[in-house]
């Protein structure tokens, strides 16, 4: 299966290009943030676009053919910067910085006015996609990773746009099944649970068992 990729990139060589990595993503998602939400002149919004061409041309000047994939590194560090969850060069990622625990994972993140939905509101297709993710998490976390096979999502009530909490953990293993649940809440409370079936994939069976997944990685 393509797309898992194993480096040999130097420790420090790797540290410098995930500060980097950061550095732009954050550069891009307030761009995002701050194009959904200006209200300046027409002017101004000429302005802004050639910048944002120019700095678009820059960055295509030299480009990998595929999508990020997950790359292992000698070092034991994971890069999964394209994830739409997690990857810090990935402007659609909020990006969610996930905390490993014994039993579950965790994290605290804001998401601003571009994940919107209903008006006010976190989008629920968005609220799923961050579910997908903190279960698949959990599973990973609990080393019994796999692919979504079934999620099953209850939205209690609006997830207002700002700071929330999500939580996975992974309940019972089945064979080559996982079965993972989990909230997000805010402020107001619990707003959307989730339960999730994860299966180990036919073609991931007895794979290098060197190259471990986790949780929290760059
Ligand atoms: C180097 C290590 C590699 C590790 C690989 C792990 C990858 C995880 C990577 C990173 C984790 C980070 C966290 C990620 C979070 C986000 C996850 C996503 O967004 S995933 C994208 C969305 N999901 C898909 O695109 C799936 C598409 N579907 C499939 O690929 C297959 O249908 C799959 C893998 C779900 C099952 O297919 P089969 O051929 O590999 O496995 P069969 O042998 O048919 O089934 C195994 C068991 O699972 C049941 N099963 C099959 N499909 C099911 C389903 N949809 N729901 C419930 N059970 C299902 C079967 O009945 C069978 O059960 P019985 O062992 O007989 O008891």
């Amino acid at each position: 299966m393509s797309g898992y990729i194993t480096e040999e990139i130097p420790a420090e060589e790797l540290t410098r290009q995930i500060e980097q990595a950061r550095e732009l993503g954050d550069s891009v998602r307030r761009l995002v943030t701050a194009t959904v939400v200006t209200d300046v002149g027409e002017e101004e919004l000429a302005e802004a676009r050639a910048h944002i061409d120019a700095a678009a041309e820059i960055l295509e000047r030299s480009r990998i053919d595929s999508s990020f994939g997950l790359r292992f590194n000698s070092d034991g560090r994971l890069r999964n910067w394209g994830n739409a969850v997690e990857g810090i060069r990935n402007p659609l990622a909020p990006p969610v910085e996930f905390h490993a625990e014994a039993d579950h994972v965790w994290a605290e993140f804001d998401l601003g006015p571009q994940y919107e939905g209903p008006p006010g509101l976190v989008h629920g297709g968005v609220i799923g996609l961050i579910l997908d993710q903190v279960l698949g998490n959990a599973a990973v976390n609990a080393g019994s990773p796999g692919m979504t096979g079934t999620l099953t999502i209850r939205y209690r009530q609006g997830t207002a746009l700002g700071p929330i909490r999500v939580e996975g953990r992974l309940d019972r293993t089945e064979g080559h099944k996982s079965f993972a649940s989990g909230t997000i809440s805010t402020a107001d409370g619990l707003c959307a649970e989730a339960e999730g079936i994860f299966i180990m994939p036919r073609w991931a069976r007895g794979l290098d068992a060197s190259r471990q997944l986790g949780v929290g990685d760059a």
